[in-house]
């Protein structure tokens, strides 16, 4: 078989996770190759996401050079791929996820969120609202880049902490500087945290996407993520929405709860249900109605208004 050429985005964390699925495919005696793309999200650095518009920003250059036929897949975090992917994409492999939760990042061991008068770094509205929420004393500031920018940041003052994806931190070798691991039971991480999903377009060779299933691809990690991206789906949350979702499987069963936090802190809603791992996509929908119903619709509505006032607002 020819070489797999894997596509990737040219940040450190990026190309970590490309390494990766390199390092997995050669166990397999699969050679690869890894070639860098310049996204648009990757050259606007003073924009917060949320203001250019989150649909893509990372990934269209990626996915024209998949359709393009230029390489054979594309590498992203999982957490960061859209729950509905343009025509002709899908995710064909999810690495072994890691450790879930988000992290409190800095220098002083000591420092913890009961800390009054703390300033964390975060630029995610989940982690904003679910601080506001759960510590409600907690003063936060937006911090953006990729976490090597971010801990420069920290470390000129401009917060005492971050708060992180555990997964990023591990990956870049920042372990010696998490204080503490948040609770699952208070922060349920965004869906996908903590995998690497492997994207195709239609015209992959089918044996290279039988090896990539294969060598790449763990199947307790990706029942579970699927079943948390149909959440997604249904709740039509895109990476500016404070929504979160985690499922667990054990044996043949699944567990999801997941919900949804207004951007104030104050309305929270979260839900918990359970199926057979054979339904993934469609308990994670289900577990989504159940949020919606609950007043997770109102929720939702008040947000996209806001974000959309936000946008309109600023580009005057
Ligand atoms: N939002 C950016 C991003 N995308 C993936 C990771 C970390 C890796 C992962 O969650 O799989 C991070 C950093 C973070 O959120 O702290």
């Amino acid at each position: 078989m020819e070489k797999i050429r894997i596509g990737t985005r040219g940040s450190k964390l990026a190309l970590w996770q490309a390494d990766h699925v390199a390092a997995l495919l050669k166990q397999g005696g699969i050679e690869s190759e890894i070639i860098t793309i310049d996204t648009k999200g990757d050259k606007i650095l003073d924009v917060s996401i949320s203001k250019i518009g989150s649909k893509g920003v990372f990934t269209e250059e990626i996915e024209e050079q998949l359709q393009l036929g230029n390489i054979d897949i594309a590498v992203h975090s999982a957490k960061d791929m859209q729950s509905e992917l343009p025509q002709g994409f899908e995710l064909i492999a999810f690495t072994e996820r890691e450790v879930v939760n988000d992290v409190l990042v800095g220098m002083d061991m000591c420092l913890s969120l009961d800390k009054e008068d703390i300033v964390v770094g975060t630029s995610s509205t989940r982690r904003v609202a679910l601080l506001k929420h759960f510590y409600p004393h907690v003063k936060t500031v937006s911090v953006r880049g990729n976490l090597q920018t971010r801990i420069a940041k920290m470390k000129d003052g401009v917060c005492d902490a971050l708060l992180l994806a555990y997964a990023g931190v591990h990956r870049m070798d920042y372990d010696d500087m998490i204080i503490s691991k948040l609770p699952l039971d208070k922060f349920i991480p965004p869906v996908g945290q903590g995998s690497v999903a492997v994207e195709c377009y239609t015209s992959l060779h089918e044996e290279k996407r039988q090896a990539i299933r294969k060598y790449v691809n763990h199947e307790n990690t990706e029942k579970r993520l699927r079943c948390e991206r149909g959440f997604l789906k249904t709740l039509q949350g895109g990476c500016s929405i404070p929504v979160f979702g985690l499922a667990d499987l054990q044996e043949d069963t699944l567990t999801i709860k997941g919900g949804i936090v207004d951007l104030e802190g104050t309305k929270i809603i979260r839900k918990r249900i359970m199926g057979s791992a054979e339904n993934a996509e469609s308990i994670g929908r289900e577990l989504a109605e159940e949020v919606l119903k609950a007043g997770g619709d109102k929720i939702l509505e008040d947000i996209k208004e806001k974000l959309n006032q936000k946008q309109t607002h600023e580009s005057k």
